[in-house]
C-alpha cells in the first residue's frame, strides 16, 4: 500500500510542549520547518513568515511554492499529538456502556460479544473507521490498539490506520482459555501462527513500520495458557516486536491468576517467567501491584499504561502513579476504551489528575500530579512507553511532526464570543499557563482545530482534510 504523499510545511506562531516531567516549555513567534518526510528540520525563534521565506528557505533549498504555511491565530498554539498507550478499537461502540460491572462481569456482558461480532468485516470497517476518525479528532496521533482474535479484522484495522494516517501499534488479541468457546484461539500454536499472519500483513503494507507496527498481545494471564504465553515470549525474542497486556487491574482477576499460576511468585512473575516482561512491554493498569512487582517491572524496564478513567468506571482502583514515577518506571496514559468511557487522552489526563488527588486523600499528599506531569504522561511519557521517545512527543529538530493545533474561544466585551464557540472561555486577562490549565480541565475535541501525523494533515475541524 503506497504511503500518502506529504509536502514541505512551515508552522508559525506559538508552540507548547513538555520539556520534562515537571516543565512545560512555550515558544512564541517561532517557525518550525517540516520536510516532506514529516521530520522537523529546523526551529527558528523570533521568526515570522517574511524572515522564514526570505532567509531560511534558501538555506534549506526550499521554494515558496512548494511549502504549505500554517500560522496560529492569537490564543492558539501547536501542541504535540496525544499518545494513547492502551485502547481497544474493537470496543469503541461500547464506549460509555459499563453499568455497575467490574472487570470479569464487564468482559462477559459487554466486551466479548462486541469483539466477537467484528469477525463480520463490514461491521469491523464501520467500527474501526469511526474509532480512528474519533480518536484523531481528539488529537490522538499514536494509538496502541487491541483489535480482536480475528486475523482479517485485525489486518483491516492496520489497513485503516495506514490509510487514515494514524500512527498505530496493532495487536491481534491472543487468548486460548477462559473466554467464550467461539471467541478464542483454537490452540496455543494457532494463537502464535495467527499473530504471525498479522505481522506478515503489516510487513507488506508498511515495510519498515513507518506508521504501523505489530504488537504481540496476550490479552491477560487469565485467558492465556502457559503454552500460549511461552510461544508469544519466544515470538518476541525472535522478532523483537513490542508486547502489550493487562496486569493487576482487579482483585478477583489477581486471585484468579494466583489460582491458575500457583508456581509463580506473583502476577508480574507470570509474565516474566514466560519471557513477556521486557523493555518493550506495555502493562496496562498495574493498579494493585506490590513493591516487589514494581521493582521487577523497573528492573526489566517494562512500561506502564495508566488508565484512570477505566479504573474508576469499572471500579478497579486508584493506581499509584507518583510511586511508580519515583521508582523510575516509565508511565504513559491510556484511555482503555471501553473499560474507559472516553476516547480522549485529554479526558485521561484530567482523570489522572483527579485519581492522583484521591490517592493523596488516603494520606500521601505528594501523590498529586501537576498539570505539567499529566501533559507529560499524555505526550512524551507515552512516546517513551511505546518506544518512540526519540521520534515523537515533542518539538525538536529531528523529531517527527505529530501535532495538534489547539484553539479556544475568546469572550467579547459584552460576554459573547469573538471567535469560534467551544467549551473554554478565554477573557483575555488569563496568563498563558492559566489558558493551558483551562484547556486541560474544560477542553475537548472542539478545541482540537487540526491534527497532523508525520507531517500529514489527518484531521481538520469543520473542514475537509
Ligand atoms: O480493561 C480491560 N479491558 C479488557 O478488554 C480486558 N481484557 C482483560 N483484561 C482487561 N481489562
Ligand atoms: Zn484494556
Amino acid at each position: 500500500m503506497a504511503s500518502h504523499p506529504v509536502g514541505k510545511s512551515l508552522f508559525l506562531g506559538s508552540f507548547v510542549h513538555c520539556k520534562s516531567l515537571d516543565k512545560i516549555e512555550t515558544f512564541h513567534d517561532t517557525a518550525v520547518f517540516v520536510d516532506e518526510k514529516g521530520v522537523i528540520v529546523a526551529i527558528e525563534p523570533q521568526c515570522d513568515e517574511k524572515k522564514a521565506t526570505e532567509s531560511l528557505f534558501p538555506k534549506l533549498c526550499w521554494k515558496s511554492g512548494d511549502v504549505t504555511i500554517r500560522s496560529t491565530k492569537p490564543g492558539q498554539f501547536f501542541f504535540p499529538g496525544f499518545i494513547d498507550t492502551h485502547i481497544h478499537a474493537s470496543q469503541f461502540p461500547n464506549a460509555g456502556i459499563f453499568g455497575k460491572t467490574t472487570l470479569l462481569e464487564w468482559l462477559n456482558t459487554y466486551t466479548f460479544p462486541m469483539e466477537r461480532s467484528l469477525a463480520d468485516l463490514s461491521r469491523a470497517t464501520r467500527v474501526y473507521t469511526r474509532c480512528i476518525q474519533r480518536t484523531l479528532s481528539h488529537g490522538t496521533t499514536t494509538a496502541s490498539y487491541y483489535a480482536t482474535v480475528s486475523v482479517p479484522a485485525t489486518n483491516l484495522l492496520a489497513d485503516l490506520c495506514l490509510s487514515h494516517g494514524q500512527r498505530a501499534f496493532i495487536g491481534r488479541c491472543c487468548m486460548d482459555t477462559l473466554s467464550p468457546e467461539d471467541y478464542r484461539d483454537e490452540s496455543p500454536e494457532s494463537g502464535v501462527e495467527d499473530t504471525r499472519k498479522t505481522i506478515a500483513h503489516i510487513a507488506e503494507i508498511d515495510p519498515g513500520n513507518q506508521l504501523i507496527t505489530p504488537i504481540i498481545t496476550p490479552r491477560f494471564a487469565p485467558s492465556c495458557s502457559s503454552e500460549l504465553m511461552s510461544g508469544l515470549g519466544a515470538l518476541h525474542k525472535e522478532t523483537n516486536l513490542p508486547i502489550q497486556t493487562h496486569i493487576s487491574e482487579n482483585h478477583n482477576e489477581i486471585a484468579m491468576v494466583k489460582e491458575l499460576f500457583p508456581e509463580h511468585a506473583h502476577y508480574t512473575a507470570v509474565y516474566d517467567d514466560h519471557g513477556l516482561l521486557t523493555p518493550k512491554t506495555i502493562l496496562a493498569h498495574a493498579v494493585h501491584i506490590s513493591e516487589e512487582e514494581a521493582d521487577l517491572i523497573k528492573k526489566r524496564e517494562a512500561k506502564i499504561s495508566h488508565c484512570p478513567a477505566s479504573n474508576s468506571a469499572i471500579t478497579s482502583g486508584a493506581a499509584r502513579v507518583r510511586w511508580m514515577l519515583n521508582k523510575g518506571i516509565e508511565v504513559g496514559l491510556g484511555t482503555d476504551m471501553s473499560g474507559g468511557y472516553s476516547p480522549s487522552i485529554l479526558e485521561a489526563a484530567r482523570q489522572a489528575s483527579l485519581v492522583s488527588r484521591h490517592v493523596a486523600m488516603t494520606g500521601d499528599d505528594a501523590a498529586k500530579l501537576s498539570i505539567e506531569e499529566i501533559l507529560y504522561l499524555a505526550t512524551k511519557g507515552g512516546a517513551k512507553v511505546v518506544g518512540l521517545g526519540d521520534r515523537i512527543g515533542g518539538f525538536e529538530t529531528g523529531m517527527e511532526w505529530d501535532a495538534q493545533l489547539i484553539g479556544m474561544g475568546s469572550v467579547d466585551e459584552v460576554g459573547g464570543m469573538k471567535e469560534e464557540e467551544g467549551p473554554v472561555d478565554i477573557f483575555g486577562w488569563e496568563s498563558w499557563d492559566n489558558c493551558i490549565e483551562k484547556w486541560v480541565f474544560n477542553g475537548d475535541d472542539r478545541n482540537t482545530r487540526a491534527v497532523w501525523v508525520k507531517g500529514r494533515l489527518v484531521h481538520e475541524r469543520n473542514g475537509c482534510k
